[in-house]
């Protein structure tokens, strides 16, 4: 069954105090954050201080370690440092395969995620998804929003292309993919509108960045009530019609065909999942 990320939080890895309170949130996954979050000066003692914390039970929280670049003095002893120890090992500006194949020698074992936030990156979502040792993939906003020079909008209108290429990407290959984070975490309301538009893309979650914005993601990325229980009326419906020996049934005025269970049973399988988490 598919691990849930609804909720993806980012933790400097510099603050001790708010990796040990991570270990009682009710986030699906943690990504320590030992690049842009944490100043050039506390980069090494910040380095030791996750070391220690990846020691502590986190329960079922994915425990995933973004990295520096390998452009930078400090990436190749980050990602030998989190060779083993973490459930992923996350890589900033990814913007090609090569830029993975670079970092996958260093990391064997674990698997890695790409942060995709370059717009080199978007254009090569594709072949960046295909690589055999990645599972998941991050949207970073903020550097792209940048790289494009764009404005910031609550639509997200000039997002969008980026958007769109990255989750064409992850779902053709089978990996997780989650959105990019909310700047304003004191406006729930801007939030939860993001949020929405998120769920509604197709993304899997959405990479938070403090406590507060927790519930939000967990209750919009989670199946609701409503979908569960039309979710188990369609199944009902077909395979009542299935046994009458039609290949499609009606439910509620709409046509419910294969496609749309499989869907359906996913979806419950994913409200299981969740429920095992018990958040
Ligand atoms: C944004 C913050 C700097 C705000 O910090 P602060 O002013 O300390 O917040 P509060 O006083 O409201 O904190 C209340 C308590 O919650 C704990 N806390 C705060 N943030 C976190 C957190 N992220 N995880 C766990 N716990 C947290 C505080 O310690 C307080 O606890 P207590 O003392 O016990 O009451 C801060 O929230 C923060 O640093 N957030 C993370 C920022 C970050 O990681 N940024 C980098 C990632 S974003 C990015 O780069 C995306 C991408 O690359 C892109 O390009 O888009
Ligand atoms: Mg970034």
């Amino acid at each position: 069954m598919t691990r849930p990320y609804r909720s993806v939080l980012y933790i400097p890895a510099s603050n001790a105090r708010a990796m040990d309170k991570a270990r009682t949130l009710a986030a699906d996954a943690i990504i320590f954050d030992l690049e842009d979050a944490v100043a050039p000066s506390e980069k090494v003692g910040a380095r030791d201080l996750l070391a220690q914390a990846l020691l502590a039970d986190y329960g079922a929280r994915a425990r995933i370690v973004r990295i520096n670049g390998f452009d930078t003095e400090w990436g190749e002893s980050d990602a030998r440092a989190f060779a083993r120890g973490a459930d992923a090992v996350l890589i900033p500006k990814v913007s090609r395969s090569a830029d993975l194949d670079r970092v996958a020698d260093f990391v064997p074992e674990t698997p890695l995620w790409a942060m995709m936030e370059t717009a080199e990156g978007m254009l090569n979502a594709s072949e960046i998804a295909a690589h055999p040792r990645i599972r998941g993939m991050v949207m970073g906003t903020n550097d792209l929003a940048k790289e494009l020079n764009a404005r910031f909008r609550a639509d997200r209108l000039p997002m969008m292309a980026g958007l769109g290429l990255c989750l064409l990407a992850a779902r053709a290959h089978g990996r997780v993919i989650v959105d990019g984070v909310f700047n304003a975490f004191k406006d729930e309301e801007g939030l939860r509108a993001e949020c929405e538009q998120g769920r509604d893309l197709g993304f899997d979650g959405k990479t938070l960045i403090h406590p507060a914005q927790l519930s939000v993601a967990n209750e919009i990325f989670g199946p609701s009530e409503a979908e569960l229980d039309l979710a188990r009326r369609q199944i009902e419906a077909y395979e009542a019609a299935r046994l009458q020996g039609k290949g499609v049934a009606v439910l509620d005025g709409r046509i419910v065909e294969n496609l749309h269970i499989v869907s359906a049973r996913a979806m419950l399988a994913k409200a299981e999942a969740i429920a095992k988490l018990g958040s």
